[in-house]
């Protein structure tokens, strides 16, 4: 753990008033004890709040300044060039985000636009061979230098994304390496989110309240505007943080994290206020392999289990749930084009969001 100045301070499970920051150099140690050690800081702040920052990372910082040139580059040109790349082009989900084609919580749509990356996929890769959602290849804008910087970028928060995947299993008691063989060819998306300013725009939410429906997520972003829930029903600001030079990452649980623990990780909502300064942020989404069958780990699994925690294919989850948010494939399964995947949840079923609105519905008489 960092020093107190910045740790969180958790009284009760998910009653935190800041996020705590957690150095993560100890996992490239060759002691067990010291990866065991930053495991276990991990597994606490999993379970009592579901975010945290990371420091120690040694994520190259002109590898994330080479990211910021290129996305701002790319969201300076005009808005029908960037259509050309637009994500409901072609198969495989990824490309640009305009404005408006997102609609989370809120009924609204939210107030950004991004570009998605995936993990590249060859053609002839399997799992692009079987029609996978989700897997293929990436859409390069022809802008100098864009392709290089995302994927440098790319390969090294993905290579954070594996060190923290083993912290997860030496945090859940498991051999370290125990998820690595589901991570060969994940739908794992790297988004380049642009939050422009609109002081005309009342109200409107960046990004309206949500879970990450992945494992957990690695973002890095330049401006403050992130919000947590707590189970005080409190939004906390998870502002960007400079430790020693270096930035912080914000590590947050995701829905499939959620499953494997049977709830004791929580994947805590969170949200991004309306803002008043332009704003980026580079979430990756880390996921297992499209068809990994994600269930509550044998010391969780019980008998009584919420039909919540029951078993499901993770990339079948975050398929539907892009069924769900995305205009163009909402559209898609309205003309009958596509299908929900059987057995497809909910858009917030999972994080303490849900269980207070379940709370409070069970609560109410009648
Ligand atoms: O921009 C941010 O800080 C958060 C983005 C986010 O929550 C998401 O894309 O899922
Ligand atoms: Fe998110």
């Amino acid at each position: 753990m960092n020093s107190t100045s910045h740790s969180g301070t958790p009284g009760a499970r998910g009653e935190f008033f800041r996020l705590p920051v957690i150095d993560v150099s100890g996992l490239r140690s060759s002691r067990l004890e010291d990866r065991q050690a930053v495991a276990d800081a991990i597994g606490d702040a999993a379970r009592n709040i579901g975010f945290f920052y990371v420091s120690g990372h040694g994520i190259p910082a002109a590898q994330i300044a080479a990211l910021r040139a290129t996305a701002a580059h790319f969201y300076a040109q005009d808005p029908d060039w960037k259509m050309k790349h637009y994500i409901g082009l072609g198969r495989g989900h990824k490309g640009f985000v305009p404005e408006g084609e997102e609609i989370y919580g809120t009924g609204r749509p939210d107030h950004k636009e991004a570009y998605d990356i995936g993990f590249e996929a060859a053609d002839d890769h399997p799992q692009v061979l079987a029609g996978l959602p989700l897997i293929g290849g990436n859409k390069w804008p022809e802008l100098p230098g864009f392709q290089q910087a995302v994927q440098a970028y790319y390969a090294s928060v993905f290579a954070l994304g594996m060190q923290l995947l083993q912290a997860f299993a030496l945090a859940l008691g498991q051999e370290e390496h125990a998820f690595d063989s589901y991570v060969t060819c994940p739908p794992s998306k790297l988004r380049l989110i642009h939050y422009p300013v609109d002081p005309s725009a009342e109200d409107v939410l960046g990004i309206g309240a949500h879970t990450d429906y992945e494992c957990f997520t690695l973002l890095l972003a330049d401006q403050a505007g992130l919000e947590v829930l707590n189970s005080l029903g409190q939004w906390i600001d998870a502002p960007p943080l400079t430790i020693d030079g270096e930035e912080a990452y914000v590590i947050n649980v995701g829905d499939m994290l959620e499953v494997m623990t049977a709830g004791a990780f929580v994947a805590t909502s969170h949200r991004v206020r309306k803002v008043t300064t332009e704003r980026y942020s580079f979430p990756l989404f880390f996921a297992c392999d499209y068809a990994t069958r994600i269930r509550p780990l044998p010391q969780f699994a019980a008998a009584d289990a919420a039909p919540l925690y029951e078993e499901l294919s993770i990339g079948d989850h975050m398929w539907s749930m892009a069924l769900q948010t995305y205009r163009y494939l909402g559209e898609k399964v309205r003309r009958g084009e596509l299908q929900l995947p059987q057995g497809a949840r909910l858009p917030s079923s999972f994080g303490n969001f849900a269980k207070e609105e379940a709370a409070v519905h069970a609560a109410t008489p009648g």
